[in-house]
């Protein structure tokens, strides 16, 4: 059993959940919902008070939390703000009791809750509050044919390449590595660690930041044992040729991760949040307030999420 939080209640989460019962009601992974059971329209719901009493099979197992007010579609308010983080901690002390197997996130919309007063920049950071391990959380989108992982994430491209150094991405391929042998049961994980500039600097005339951060941090990192290497062109390092070619794409910023996997696979990418004491995933999408409340939205990134956190709660169980 894992635990869905609502989300933005003014985006798409309501009706992908739905839409994710009924796709999968029959086979599982199972899943509770933490929302207001009120506005859940397209499914059976059962009212819970606890996972263990949940019968996915017959309906689609709520935890009610009212919302203070109703949500309008496509119109998030800071009024549902302190709902969405509730469910968000609820959710992590369900999984960090054992009552859940983990926890999927539906999307939040960031700039209300920061107007909220919300002071983390996303799910994965107030995760790292929450259920951290004493490594920074680390945010993994992955997909059947890539796997990619931004050392940098929310913030203005100048800073984030002004906070690179040789022991920020040496840090983030540790925690890659580890979550990859312990949760997605890889034995030797091949990193590839992507370079910043054109042609990976081209010899240091196209920017010296390849050399001076990102080929010491692959040396560190192969002292340690790990199978990294780079720092590769980050044009052609997602061809197909390439990317059979490693386990995990070490990204130096947010849109060199992203970018790549949403073109691939949209549909079925899923964020994973590495390096916490429970499992996380969450669709790789936003909020949609465009298309909210119409009834045109795919669940099938937040089915993968899902099925990957079952997958992903299983290798950690069996390992232990
Ligand atoms: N994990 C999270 O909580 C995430 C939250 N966000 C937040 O979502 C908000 C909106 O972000 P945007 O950049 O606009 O990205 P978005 O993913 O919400 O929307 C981008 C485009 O993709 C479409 N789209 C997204 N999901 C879809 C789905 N399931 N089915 C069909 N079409 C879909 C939307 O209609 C829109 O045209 C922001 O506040 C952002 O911070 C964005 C990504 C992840
Ligand atoms: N662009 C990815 C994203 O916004 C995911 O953020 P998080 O809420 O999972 O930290």
């Amino acid at each position: 059993m894992l635990a869905l939080t609502m989300g933005e209640p003014a985006g798409i989460g309501a009706e992908i959940a739905v839409k994710a019962w009924h796709a999968l009601r029959a086979t599982g992974p199972a899943f509770l919902l933490l929302d207001d059971a009120d506005r859940i329209a397209g499914a059976p719901v059962q009212r819970i008070t606890a996972p263990a009493e949940a019968r996915f099979a017959e309906a689609l197992p709520v935890l009610h939390r009212p919302l203070p007010t109703p949500a309008t579609p496509g119109r998030p308010s800071v009024a549902t703000a302190p709902a969405v983080i509730a469910a968000i901690r609820e959710a992590v002390a369900l999984a960090q009791s054992g009552a859940v197997d983990g926890v999927v996130t539906n999307p939040i919309q960031k700039s209300v809750l920061t107007a909220a007063g919300f002071a983390h920049p996303g799910h994965t950071e107030f995760l790292g509050e929450l259920a951290g391990t004493g490594v920074p959380p680390v945010m993994m989108l992955a997909c059947p044919q890539l796997r990619v992982v931004p050392v940098t994430v929310h913030e203005p491209l100048a800073r984030a390449i002004a906070r690179l150094t040789p022991e920020l991405i040496v840090e983030h391929a540790r925690i890659t590595h580890d979550a990859l042998v312990r949760d997605f049961g890889i034995a030797t994980p091949r990193l590839a660690v992507a370079g910043l500039n054109p042609h990976a600097g081209e010899a240091g005339t196209l920017g010296h930041e390849d050399q001076a951060i990102v080929a010491p941090a692959v040396a560190q990192l192969k002292a340690l044992g790990i199978a990294a290497t780079g720092p590769w062109p980050p044009d052609t390092m997602f061809t197909a040729h390439a990317r059979p070619l490693y386990d995990a794409a070490i990204c130096l910023y947010h849109d060199q991760a992203l970018i790549p996997i949403k073109t691939l696979d949209m549909a079925g990418g899923v964020n994973v949040t590495l390096g916490l004491s429970i499992i996380r995933t969450s669709p790789d999408h936003g909020t949609a307030l465009d298309i909210a409340g119409k009834g045109v939205a795919s669940a099938e990134s937040l089915i993968a999420a899902i099925r990957l956190a079952a997958q992903l709660a299983d290798h950690r169980r069996n390992r232990r």
